[in-house]
């Protein structure tokens, strides 16, 4: 299981301090999509320029316009992008055609689906790399997580990785231990730590142990 590690209440600057503290601890680190709607694709721009070697995610939820934006991240340095589940199949298919030949991936983000086993079906059937089932901010606090939704779509999918994400703090990694998605993600939990680089390796030994 691989940690990504969200950014998604910070600047660009406080963004690459923290990198910095972690780029060798954590295994994605994903420009989330507030960051993107403050300041564009620099942050990622800046990330990968600093640490090539490291995996980098743009959460653009894309909607519509599929390929123009995937293209427009991948060009700034996102070795993945992330559409909306929700997005028309057309969406979709442009997304992941700009990721296959630019060599590139794709999470579908599966927040506001309803039948969430059908439409992983249909997105594992379009090829896109990873599935997310994903606890949106705005109702983490109804005590959701993402673990019963990632179960039932392990059960479906044949193709595509799958990820869990929304809310996933120290408490509740252990259910993702138990769960096992590809990607597990963690925001908050980490950004709001006293000493980031030892909570990234906390969470770490705690998913690998
Ligand atoms: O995609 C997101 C919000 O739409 C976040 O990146 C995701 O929820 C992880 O952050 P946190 O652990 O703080 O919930």
């Amino acid at each position: 299981m691989k940690l990504q590690f969200a950014l998604d209440r910070v600047d660009a600057k406080t963004a690459l301090q923290m990198v910095a503290r972690v780029y060798d601890v954590v295994d994605i680190v994903e420009v989330g999509t507030p960051m993107i709607l403050r300041e564009g694709m620099h942050p990622v721009r800046m990330i990968k320029e600093k640490y090539p070697a490291l995996m980098v995610l743009a959460d653009t939820k894309i909607i519509d316009a599929g390929s123009i934006e995937s293209a427009d991240a991948f060009e700034a340095g996102a070795d993945i992008v992330t559409v909306l589940a929700f997005a028309q199949d057309a969406t979709i298919r442009a997304v992941v055609k700009t990721a296959r030949d630019l060599g590139k991936q794709v999470m579908a983000d599966m927040v506001c689906v309803e039948d969430v086993a059908g439409r992983a079906v249909e997105l594992d059937g379009m090829d896109v790399d990873y599935i997310c089932l994903h606890t949106a901010i705005d109702v983490q606090n109804t005590g959701k997580t993402p673990f019963d939704e990632l179960a039932l779509v392990k059960t479906v999918v044949k193709n595509a990785g799958t990820v869990a994400a929304g809310g996933i703090n120290f408490n509740t990694i252990s259910l993702a231990k138990k769960y096992n998605p590809d990607i597990v993600v963690v925001g908050t939990a980490l950004t709001g730590a006293a000493d980031i680089r030892a909570a990234a390796q906390k969470m770490i030994r705690t998913i690998r142990e």
